[in-house]
């Protein structure tokens, strides 16, 4: 057993189907699963609980219920004092959430539903089993009402894509892994990200050997997005960066407070990785077709994705690019615009919703948020568990589209794929701090990474 994030190398998700498939073939030669699950549990629950005070151990109907109830055997062996029921004794130590797991399958019923409130108010830390009872394994989403937020989610066999994505970090709590000695026998659902290494530098590089990134955007009063995007292009590594700003005369410089940074236009650059879209306005949707047939590589972003969702000519012109030149990056409100759907929608199945966007444009797309997720045609998702809420704050998108841009130049025989994964996990890893992480000090700290 061990705590998972951060994660220090690439892992592999299972979803339901998958993680089932696993059990039933591990379940022929190992028949002590839950046995293995419920010690595993008991010795979490000892290292968590708080005080004295008696373990209370909420147990579902299902084999969830069956490993709760195991480790309450366990925690009475070692001498605990145990409360199985649906009702919180008076002062526990910890509540086990074994209520349910991978078997969800419908919203809770308002009876299981006050036992979710009662464990949420019962004052001990709460330690799920699998997974938080009523989050969907698959997509990290509440099958109903509500979820139960828990302090520690003990994942018993596989890790599931639900615990990282969508609304899975609110109600995991710190995630723990047990694998019960089973090692998976087939392919994983997708990948979770483990740590990617910076762009290799030879001693006898020069700027030219580090490519070109060209940002199109920064119409009037948006500048400051094309500029994060270029600065953080830059502090990737990337051997020159201009920035063709929509809003800004041409005698102007790219960035006063970045002087290494260069206007330039995408027309007579034809070799430079194209960051298209940071505060471009309405107006980047006359220069997109020029851009989608010129640019070798392009990463898409922001007003260049609500251009593209609002002209389906655009479709055609991205989908008839080469595979694995283009990575676009919505946030779930521009995927929902380019799927044409509402984003609570989008975001019931994050990782459905990628990949059926990457199918549909021939592209790389990078669906942002918690958990954000990387999918292409015909390559395996993955789910980025880095970052967190420090960087809910405007112009970190932006960050991300050019850091992606500079990564992609450094590194041209790179698919897109792999640029997104690496450069997606990179840019989140920098966002994990306390507190609040101003766009312009992300930049800072990823140039700290480069
Ligand atoms: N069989 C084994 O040896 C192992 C089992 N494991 C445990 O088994 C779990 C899966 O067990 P199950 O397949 O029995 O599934 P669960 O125990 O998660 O739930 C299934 C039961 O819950 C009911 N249910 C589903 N949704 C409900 C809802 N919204 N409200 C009320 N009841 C609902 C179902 O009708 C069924 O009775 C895993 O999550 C894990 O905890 C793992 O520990 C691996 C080993
Ligand atoms: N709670 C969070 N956890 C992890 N990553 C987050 C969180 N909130 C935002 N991010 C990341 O920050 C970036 C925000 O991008 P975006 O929404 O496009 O912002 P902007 O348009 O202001 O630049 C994305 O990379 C996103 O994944």
């Amino acid at each position: 057993m061990r705590a998972l994030l951060p994660t220090t190398a690439t892992l592999p998700l299972f979803d339901v189907a998958a993680s089932r498939r696993i059990e039933a073939r591990a379940l022929v030669h190992s028949p002590d699963l839950m046995e293995r699950a419920g010690l595993a549990v008991a010795k979490l629950a000892l290292a968590t609980r708080r005080g004295d005070g008696p373990v209370w151990v909420a147990c579902g109907p299902g084999n969830n219920g069956g490993d709760g109830r195991v480790a309450a055997r366990r925690l009475a062996e070692a001498g605990v004092p145990v409360h199985i029921g649906n009702e919180a004794p008076t002062h526990p130590s910890l509540a086990i959430d074994a209520l349910l797991g991978l078997g969800l399958n419908r919203a809770p019923t308002a009876a299981m539903l006050a036992t979710f409130a009662a464990l949420q108010a019962c004052g001990a830390p709460i330690l799920a089993v699998d997974l938080p009872s009523g989050l969907l394994a698959d997509t990290g989403q509440p099958a109903g009402a509500r979820a139960v937020r828990a302090d520690h989610t003990l994942t018993l066999l596989t890790l599931k894509p639900g615990l990282f994505t969508g609304e899975g970090r609110t109600h995991c709590g710190r995630i723990w892994f047990d694998d019960l000695g089973i090692a998976p026998d087939e392919p994983a659902t997708a990948d979770l990200l483990g740590p990617s290494p910076a762009p290799a530098r030879s001693p006898t590089s020069h700027k030219g050997s580090h490519g070109q990134v060209v940002v199109v955007g920064g119409a009037p009063g948006m500048q400051g997005a094309a500029r994060l995007a270029a600065r953080a292009a830059l502090a990737s590594g990337a051997g020159r960066v201009y920035a063709e700003l929509l809003g800004v005369a041409d005698d102007e410089p790219a960035d006063p407070g970045r002087p290494e940074l260069m206007r330039g236009r995408a027309t007579v650059l034809p070799q430079a990785v194209g960051v298209v879209g940071c505060g471009a306005g309405a107006r980047i949707a006359d220069a997109l077709p020029h851009l989608l047939k010129a640019l070798p590589r392009l990463v898409i972003d922001a007003d260049a994705l609500n251009a593209i969702a609002a002209e389906p000519a655009l479709h055609g012109l991205l989908r008839a690019r080469p595979v694995g030149s283009t990575v676009l990056t919505p946030h779930p409100l521009e995927a929902a615009r380019l799927l044409g759907r509402d984003t609570a929608a989008l975001q019931a199945d994050r990782l459905g919703a990628a990949r059926e966007l990457a199918d549909r444009l021939a592209c790389t797309v990078v669906l942002k948020g918690s958990g954000s997720v990387i999918a292409s045609p015909r390559e395996r998702p993955a789910l980025c568990a880095s970052g967190g809420p420090a960087l809910a704050t405007a112009g970190s998108g932006d960050v991300l589209a050019g850091w992606l841009g500079g990564l992609w130049a450094q590194q041209p025989d790179a698919s897109a794929h792999a640029i997104a994964c690496a450069g997606v996990d990179t840019h989140a890893r920098a966002g994990e701090v306390p507190g609040v992480l101003r766009a312009g000090d992300l930049v800072e700290r990823l140039a700290g990474h480069a």
